[in-house]
């Protein structure tokens, strides 16, 4: 790349009229012509100055906007990553990732539940009147929860509540409490039928292994599916109440 002197004709203007001084030129006409051409270059660089300034300022402000955009996207992106896009409620990987967040620094209670009988509401009603079980139901959860927990969606009609901090009977309780919203009221989406779900409730101390409590929420799942549905079970195993 060759050495550009942007400012040439400007050093060149400058130098013209520095000789005119140190010349000691005696005729008055020289000294009006070399400041003549100063004014006309100053007045030049001051008008690609402010052009200049205000293009950099035009590329700063559509930097920034593209930033912004870049972080909303990023944002976006990083929320449907942990997300189910059915409920908005954390899927899968993100409910064991917090797990293991929440157990690095309290105990945790865990609740699992599934709605009962599901395949046969996708078969008389419809999927999508399945969708709007599902959608409703994790509504029930974050309501019945008010802002306790957090809920997961694990799978079609499986889903997590984790419960930092909480020991195992107020998380039976609890359980309790979200089984019953949502058998008592009728779903809008389906008035005609009652839906329920079963629950299995487990606890892990801090530091402990969720993949085991959540097999032995899942134990205690299974246990209340074969013992009629529509119920809670707590973990049998369990040594904390
Ligand atoms: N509408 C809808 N259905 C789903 C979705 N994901 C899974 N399913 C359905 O959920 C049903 C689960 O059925 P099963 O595992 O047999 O369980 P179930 O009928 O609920 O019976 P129990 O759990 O034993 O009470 C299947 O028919 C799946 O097709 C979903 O996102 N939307």
């Amino acid at each position: 790349m060759t050495n550009v002197d942007l400012f040439e004709t400007e050093t060149a203007i400058l130098a013209r009229a520095s000789q005119v001084v140190a010349g000691g030129e005696s005729d008055p006409t020289r000294y009006r012509l070399a400041l003549e051409e100063l004014i006309t270059s100053y007045g030049r660089l001051l008008r690609e100055s402010r052009r200049l300034i205000a293009r950099s300022d035009r590329t700063e402000r559509e930097l920034n906007q593209l930033n912004s955009k870049l972080t909303q996207l990023s944002d976006e992106l990083d929320y449907k990553a942990k997300h189910d896009n059915l409920t908005g409620a954390l899927n899968r990987g993100a409910v064991f990732e917090r797990a293991h967040h929440y157990l690095t620094k309290s105990p945790l209670s865990l609740i699992v539940l599934d709605i009962d009988f599901f395949k046969r509401i996708n078969d008389e009603f419809g999927h999508p009147t399945g969708d709007g079980v599902i959608r409703e139901l994790v509504n029930r959860l974050r309501l019945a929860l008010d802002g306790k927990g957090e809920v997961g969606r694990v799978g079609g009609e499986e889903f997590t509540v984790l419960l930092p901090g909480v020991m195992l009977g107020d998380a039976a309780i609890v359980a309790e409490k979200i089984r019953q919203s949502i058998a008592q009221q009728e779903f809008a989406c389906l008035p005609t039928r009652p839906v329920t779900a079963s629950f299995g409730v487990s606890w892990i101390g801090l530091n402990g292994d969720f993949e085991d409590a959540y097999a032995r929420a899942d134990a205690a799942l299974y246990k209340a599916k074969h013992g009629g549905r529509n119920r809670v079970e707590r973990d049998s195993q369990a040594l904390v109440d």
